[in-house]
Order: structure tokens, then C-alpha cells, then sequence
């Protein structure tokens, strides 16, 4: 669907656009793409190279300033360094995405800007000053994405300040390999408050101020990173709270855009009765099944089912079924797809095996490639963003390094939309496509050609923290032949833990397969949207999730899928 960051649904795009830019406005930052995560990584490793190759040269040169930002940057590098960076996994996990995303937005113009002051650099020196660094907004939305997780998937935060990641998704805590500070605890919980994650800000910002109390000597893994002072914990921490109380009072406990504990932190206000009776009713509040309601619910419902919980009564799940099929096919006589039915009604199924793993690679890099050509625009943008934001703390005595302080008080509801990496591919783009065009037809009965009867690929790279909201996937579109009357959803990786597509009023929850299809209709034969099939892509707690998309248009299928104006009947593709 289209998003508050305004990318454009294709049928409003042209191709000509497409082939020339590739990359839709206001592209969201790239922070929570592992793929781009991975890319900087490489990068940084040949910065970090030639950094210590001009090591002396830029120690005597920054001698003047009192901090030596080559040694700050390189030290700051050495940990990551040490947590594991080299590794391709490393940018699976939500805390390191941030510890990486830290380092490069925050470390890296200290000491760009500590060389920019000096008169007589030599030109070895001069690429420090061309270097973008990455967005602090980029970094902002990173702990943002990880408030989430702890909204959605309850982190243990003690755990998480020894260095363990749990949740209520596995009792298997994954190790934290880059100690998180009491400045880190302190940021998240500021910026999941800018997010409008009240519960989450009131938690990290609560445990950083018993940290700071008890004085833990939780590691500071760099210099530069200034202690808070206890007081002013405090004072954000209260704040937060009051901030917290009064969304909650006025608006409730969750809304699409915001989100607080059930019940207020002051013990006073707790204490009234309206709390308890709205914790009371919140128990008895019954299951919103085969039909849509209200938007609180709709969350609610999505996010027990991101947990991997079944809210459907046995007499829905007892009539699932799977089988394996082959739609009559030679592609698939001899090796038929294994379908399984989610959902009777409306229909959902996954088929197993639709793209193998070398494929899903091969469509990954080439979508990668696309991803990467629309980054420049959005490093630009970063740049400028960047630069606004911290210029006010870089004093010209070269006192670099103050910390920003975050303002919490800016709403952002960013953090309730999208964040995700997209990229339209064509048919000949990647040699793959065709043939996934080919079974697709083949399974579903359908037309599924390209500028014909459905949009071209879209593929999706969500990285840690990364999530889509409920929404619908048909868009309001002037003519009835773009109507999109099917999504057809390829897993192009597994996902460890988190990012589930989940149906709300369905109770439906399908955990990612790499090389499996989730196939939904989101219009009835009149056309008329089918509001039961609303869904989400639940936050990924750690892994790197891809999926490709291909959404069948109702023009081109006159022959394969008459129209019956029949609000009740639905779109039965020959596929049960
Ligand atoms: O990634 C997912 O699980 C769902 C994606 C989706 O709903 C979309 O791209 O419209
Ligand atoms: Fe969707």
C-alpha cells in the first residue's frame, strides 16, 4: 500500500520513471535494511584500513583539538570489531544494527569535522572530508526499531543490559556481543518516546536510571559516549512518565500511533477505578474473528498473533487441510507443490517449494542492485538531515563530541509506519522472474503478465526491528483493471526469529519460509474489497527478511475469472 513516506503504488508510476530513477520519493531511511546495513559494513572495513595508514598524519594534525578523533574512531571500530562485525550475520541482530548504525552516524563527524578545521591537510586526508556519514535520523529510527521489539515482543531489559537478548518469541537468549551502555539505554528510551512508544520509553529510560543509581559500571565501550548525569535521567525519566499518564488517560492504552503500558506508572493514578474496569473489560473483550473491527482491536489481535499465538477456536483450525497439488501441470506432476490451507474462508494457502534457494539468491542480488542505485538519493537526503541536526553541537573549539540531546518531545509517527527497503523488478531484470510468472499462472489459473494483468515484482528487505503496519493491499485506483484481486507473496529467506505476515480478522499467522508462497484475494468477483483480509509484516526480532510480491491485476483475467456482481461470492482461482 502507499505509506506516510509516499512511495507511489506502480499503477501510479510510469515505467519509463521506473527504468529511469528506480526510486520512489521520500524513501524511508535505510537503517533497517540488513542489505544496506551489510553494505556500509563493507565499506567501513576499507575506511578503517586506510584511516590507520594516515593515522600519524591525522593524530599530529588533530593534535590541536583535545580529543584524538582518529584514535576515538578507530577505538570505537576495534569493538565492533571484536562484537563480531566481520560477520554476515552480524547485522541480524537489532542491537549490534544499532551499535554499527552509532558508530557510523555519530562517530564519524567528530572527527570529519575536527579535519575540516585544519588549513594545511595534505591531500591524503582530503577523502575523510568527501565521506557522508550515515543520517542520525538513520540511527533514531534504529532505536525506535528497537522499542518496538520490546512493544511487540517483550525484551528483557535486565537481560538485555548483561548482554542477552530474550523475548517472549524464544527462551533461547541470543548473546548481545557489543555492551549496551547506560547512554544507550538512556537514547532508545528517548527516542522510543519520540516514537510515541510511551511503554517502551518509560521502560529503557527507567532501567537506565536504576543503572545509573546503583552505579553499575556497566562497560562504556567509548569515552565519547557522555554519562548522563543522574539528575537529568531523572528528569527525563519523570517527564516520560507524566508524558506517559497523560496519553494514556486522554487516549488510551494504543492507538495506530502511539502506545503505553495498560495501566499509568504513578501509583495514584493507578489506582483509579477506571483503569481496573478497562483491565477487566480488556479480558473479557472477545476475539474479533471473519470480520473486521475496531482499529485497536485490529492491533492488538496482530500483535498476539506476531507472538506465534492461535486465536482461532478449533472448529476454525480442525478444517484446515493441506495436500500436495499440481494443478494438472507437467511443471509440477512429478513434483508436486505441498499446499496448505490457512484460512477456508476467505481463502489463504502457502505452497511450499515455489523458488528454490538458489533462486531466491539470485533475485536478492539483483533486487540488491536496485536497492543500492536508489540509496544515493537517500544519502543525500541523510546528509542533510545529518548535518541539521547535529551542527549546533559542534562548538568551534573543537569540542566535538558533546552529546545530542534528544528531544523528546517531537511527535514522530514514522515509527508506526512502514520501514522497509522496496525495488521494482521486471521480468528482465533477472532471469528467474519469468519462469516464477510461468508457475504462478500455472498454479493459480490466472494471467499474471506483466504491464498486462499484474504489476511488475516488487521485492521488500526488512532488517531488524523492520515491520509494515496493518493494511489492505488494494489501493483506490481510478480503473477496475487495476484493481489488485490477488497477492501472490514469495518468502525469498527464512527469518529466525519474528517478522510473521499475519491476518488479524483471520487469526491467521504464517511464520516466512525461504521459497514459499502465501497466496490471498483481496477483492470478491464484483471487486468489492475484501475487509477480512487486512494484514502485517510483524517487526523482525533478528534475522534478515526478503519477500518478493506479485499482485495480480482483475484487467486481463476476463476469461479466466468471469465476473459474477455477486458481493458475496468469492474469487475461486482454480487452486482448492
Ligand atoms: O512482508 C510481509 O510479510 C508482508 C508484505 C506486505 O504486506 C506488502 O508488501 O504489502
Ligand atoms: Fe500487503
Amino acid at each position: 500500500g502507499t505509506t506516510r513516506f509516499g512511495w507511489r503504488p506502480l499503477t501510479n508510476v510510469t515505467p519509463e520513471e521506473i527504468e529511469k530513477g528506480r526510486n520512489l520519493p521520500d524513501s524511508p531511511p535505510v537503517a533497517t535494511s540488513t542489505y544496506h546495513l551489510t553494505e556500509l559494513l563493507q565499506q567501513e572495513v576499507q575506511v578503517v584500513t586506510r584511516l590507520r595508514e594516515l593515522a600519524d598524519e591525522l593524530m599530529t594534525a588533530h593534535q590541536a583539538c583535545r580529543s584524538n578523533y582518529t584514535h576515538l574512531y578507530l577505538t570505537s571500530w576495534d569493538e565492533l570489531e571484536r562484537g563480531g562485525a566481520r560477520s554476515a550475520e552480524f547485522v541480524y541482530h537489532p542491537l549490534h544494527a544499532y551499535a554499527l548504525t552509532k558508530h557510523l552516524s555519530l562517530r564519524w563527524p567528530p572527527l570529519q569535522e575536527a579535519t575540516r578545521r585544519l588549513h594545511n591537510h595534505s591531500h591524503h586526508i582530503e577523502w575523510i572530508l568527501g565521506r557522508e556519514a550515515s543520517a542520525v535520523r538513520e540511527l533514531d529510527m534504529l532505536a525506535a526499531g528497537v522499542a518496538r521489539l520490546h512493544d511487540y515482543y517483550s525484551l528483557n531489559l535486565t537481560a538485555l543490559t548483561q548482554s542477552n537478548l530474550i523475548s517472549l518469541l524464544s527462551s533461547q537468549p541470543i548473546p548481545i556481543t557489543i555492551p549496551v551502555s547506560v547512554s544507550d539505554l538512556n537514547y532508545i528510551g528517548s527516542r522510543a518516546a519520540a516514537a510515541n512508544i510511551w511503554n517502551s520509553g518509560v521502560d529503557f529510560l527507567g532501567v537506565a536510571l536504576k543503572l545509573s543509581l546503583e552505579n553499575t559500571s556497566l562497560q562504556q565501550p567509548h569515552s565519547s559516549d557522555t554519562l548522563e548525569p543522574q539528575h537529568q535521567l531523572a528528569t527525563m525519566f519523570n517527564r516520560t512518565v507524566q508524558m506517559h499518564d497523560q496519553l494514556l488517560e486522554r487516549k488510551g492504552r494504543r492507538s495506530k500511533y502511539h502506545s503505553a503500558h495498560p495501566l499509568p506508572i504513578n501509583t495514584t493514578l493507578a489506582k483509579k477505578r477506571k483503569y481496573h474496569k478497562r483491565v477487566k473489560e480488556k479480558w473479557e473483550e472477545a476475539v474479533v474473528l471473519g470480520r473486521a473491527g475496531t482499529q485497536l482491536q485490529g492491533i492488538e489481535q496482530s500483535m498476539t498473533l506476531c507472538r506465534g499465538h492461535d486465536i482461532r477456536p478449533v472448529n476454525i483450525t480442525s478444517h484446515l487441510y493441506c495436500r500436495y497439488i499440481n494443478n494438472g501441470s507437467p511443471l509440477y506432476l512429478i513434483g508436486p507443490l505441498r499446499m496448505e490451507v490457512v484460512s477456508l474462508v476467505p481463502y489463504i494457502v502457502t505452497l511450499q517449494g515455489v523458488v528454490t534457494s538458489r533462486e531466491a539468491q539470485d533475485i536478492k542480488v539483483t533486487s540488491s542492485a536496485f536497492l543500492e542505485a536508489s540509496s544515493t538519493v537517500r544519502f543525500n537526503g541523510g546528509k542533510e538531515i545529518s548535518y541539521q541536526r547535529t551542527s549546533s553541537t559542534y562548538s568551534r573549539r573543537c569540542r566535538l563530541q558533546a552529546s545530542r540531546s534528544p528531544t523528546i518531545w517531537i511527535w514522530i509517527f514514522g515509527a508506526f509506519a512502514e520501514i522497509v527497503h522496496r525495488a521494482w523488478l521486471y521480468e528482465h531484470n533477472n532471469n528467474h522472474l519469468k519462469q516464477l510468472t510461468t508457475r504462478i499462472e500455472t498454479l493459480l489459473g490466472v494471467s499474471a503478465q506483466e504491464h498486462v494483468s499484474a504489476e511488475a515484482y516488487q521485492v521488500v528487505n526488512y532488517g531488524a526491528g523492520g515491520h509494515y503496519t496493518v493494511h489492505h493491499d488494494t489501493l483506490t485506483v481510478p480503473y477496475l483493471a487495476h484493481l489488485r484481486i490477488a497477492t501472490f507473496l514469495v518468502y525469498l529467506s527464512d527469518v529466525p526469529q519474528g517478522g510473521w505476515t499475519v491476518f488479524p480478522w483471520l487469526g491467521v499467522g504464517v511464520a516466512p519460509k525461504q521459497g514459499s508462497a502465501l497466496l490471498w484475494y483481496n477483492v470478491n468477483r464484483a471487486g468489492v474489497k475484501d475487509e477480512r483480509v487486512y494484514h502485517a509484516a510483524c517487526p523482525v526480532l533478528f534475522g534478515d527478511k526478503w519477500v518478493i510480491n506479485k499482485w495480480l491485476h482483475y484487467g486481463g483475467q476476463t476469461l479466466k475469472v468471469p465476473c459474477l456482481p455477486d458481493s458475496q461470492s468469492h474469487i475461486a482461482l482454480p487452486l482448492n
